[in-house]
């Protein structure tokens, strides 16, 4: 049969089904309709061994977008970027990533333990009924996922909740993550982008090591918490002098989790009811962290008689007393703070990191830092000579030099924080000559040394001078004793 031939007899086809369809539409009972209708799909499912599930874009009575659609998407788009042939693009994490996504009616492949099944991504197109010059067109999308029925078990099992979780996975990968601070009981963000890692991170290897495998190990553990009935969270304490890397610590980790920051100022929050507000509204995946901790908090418990010992003086002066109510004093109490590591709410919904730093860890209660509350404490100390190999790769790119072996030996007798080596190795000029930089630094520790022998020498012979006192003081006492015993003879 000619071509030609063959299109009119299959548009002759297609008209006799149509008006075969028009008829029934129109002569047959609407109850017969239905039945045929479901019958006809009962004999397909039948004959049709594929199962087919649907995942709308949009779900419930408020149409909320669905969290099942977006992981599907996500989860989708490294295969549809190999499969598909047409595709959408979006933006994410500040315009410096693109995710590709398959576009409408477009099918790909997936694989799950050696078994095939197909994903199509599909819309549905509704008018709406206003009236308008302009009609307004109802998209709704939809993922259609298809496999065969005797792999219903593991599809509906293990392969949907592979999917979800890889998804949110990568959502989250993806996400702009963010730096939250609180105003009173108010979160406000910007847009977290420290570009601390712990490769830039100057501490010894092994530390770094293990505080890396104790995150990630963390991060993986969901069903571990679960099943071993504990909340999902984990307390670290950073401790050491300032200027050794507390904070640029705390974005490391950040960074190595993909997690958002809320970093909690404690002396806004005005009372125990506001930090548990503030707490509920952190979401999951995110480090809550406490600077200073010993400053933000009377952990003695004298601020309460502070507080009415200022009272007393208020009402006694009562110009006083309006600046105090202007200047707030926050109410938060130690039981407070425990609460909130330890309570119900602290670990609402997902993963959380508790971190507190201190550069005085000897001042904080031992019932706030106890094992179980704070459960890793990390101490952050000057600069050896490890830590500086990796500021000086970082500042100058240097692997080895012939000044290092000086630097070792100074390092070990004089104590200089990261921050202060960091400044030394900073390029001075655009040229930036490493050796200027070394020697600086170098002339930086010996003086440091030179400080640091001033002064313990200082410190002996005041110890030695206030020895010789109380000695001369018990001489004088043991003196008069006998005098007063001879005299009493
Ligand atoms: N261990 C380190 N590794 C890399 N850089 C560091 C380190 N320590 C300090 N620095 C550098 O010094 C600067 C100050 O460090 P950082 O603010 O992290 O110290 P800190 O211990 O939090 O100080 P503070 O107690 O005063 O808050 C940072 O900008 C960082 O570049």
């Amino acid at each position: 049969m000619f071509p030609r031939d063959m299109i009119a007899h299959l548009g002759s086809i297609a008209a006799s089904l149509m008006f075969i369809w028009a008829v029934f539409q129109q002569y047959f009972p609407y109850q017969f309709r239905s039945y045929i209708e479901k019958y006809s799909q009962r004999l397909v499912s039948f004959v049709y061994p594929y199962i087919q599930i649907t995942f709308n874009e949009f779900t419930g009575e408020r149409l909320m977008r669905s969290e099942a659609y977006s992981a599907i998407e996500n989860y989708l788009s490294s295969t549809s970027s190999l499969q598909a042939k047409r595709l959408k693009a979006d933006i994410v994490k500040n315009n410096q990533s693109l995710v590709l996504s398959m576009d409408d009616h477009e099918e790909v492949a997936d694989e799950f333990r050696g078994v095939k099944l197909w994903w199509a991504s599909g819309k549905h197109i509704a008018k709406t009924q206003s009236f308008s010059l302009y009609p307004v067109t109802d998209e709704k999308r939809f993922y259609k996922l298809t496999f065969h029925k005797r792999h219903r078990d593991i599809i509906v099992g293990p392969y949907l909740k592979h999917v979800l979780k890889e998804g949110r996975a990568i959502k989250v990968r993806n996400r702009q993550r963010k730096l939250y601070t609180n105003n009173g009981s108010m979160w406000s963000h910007v847009v977290f982008e420290h570009p601390a890692t712990f490769q830039t991170l100057a501490i010894e290897p092994d530390k770094k090591k293990e505080i890396m495998e104790d995150l990630t190990t963390f991060s993986k553990a969901e069903e571990f918490y679960s099943r071993i009935g504990r909340a999902w969270k984990r307390g670290y304490l950073l401790y050491g002098p300032p200027g050794t890397g507390k904070s640029t610590m705390i974005a490391a980790m950040a960074n190595l989790l993909g997690y958002d920051i809320y970093d909690l100022e404690l002396t806004a929050v005005k009372d125990n009811t506001e930090l548990r507000k503030l707490l509920i509204e952190t979401s999951s995946k995110s480090i809550i962290v406490i600077e200073d901790i010993d400053c933000s908090l009377d952990l003695t418990g004298q601020r309460k008689k502070k507080n009415e010992k200022e009272e007393q003086e208020d009402m006694k002066d009562p110009r006083q007393k309006l600046t105090k109510e202007d200047h707030k004093i926050s109410q938060v109490t130690l039981s407070g703070l425990l609460n909130f590591i330890d309570g119900l709410w602290s670990a609402c919904g997902g993963e959380r990191l508790i971190v507190f730093t201190t550069n005085f860890v000897e001042k904080l209660d031992p019932a706030l830092i106890r094992k179980g509350r704070m459960d890793k404490h990390i101490e952050l100390s000057y600069c050896g000579f490890e830590a500086f190999k990796v500021l000086a790769k970082n500042y100058q790119k240097l692997e080895s030099h012939n000044l290092y072996s000086r630097i070792q030996e100074l390092l070990a007798e004089a104590r200089m924080t990261p921050a202060e080596v960091a400044e030394h190795l900073m390029p001075k000029t655009a040229s930036g000559d490493p050796e200027t930089c070394l020697e600086s630094l170098i002339q930086a520790l010996e003086s440091a040394k030179e400080e640091a022998r001033l002064k313990a020498e200082k410190e002996a012979e005041d110890k030695e001078l206030s020895g010789q006192e109380e000695t001369t003081e018990i001489q004088v006492l043991v003196d008069k004793n006998v005098r007063d015993e001879n005299s009493v003879h």
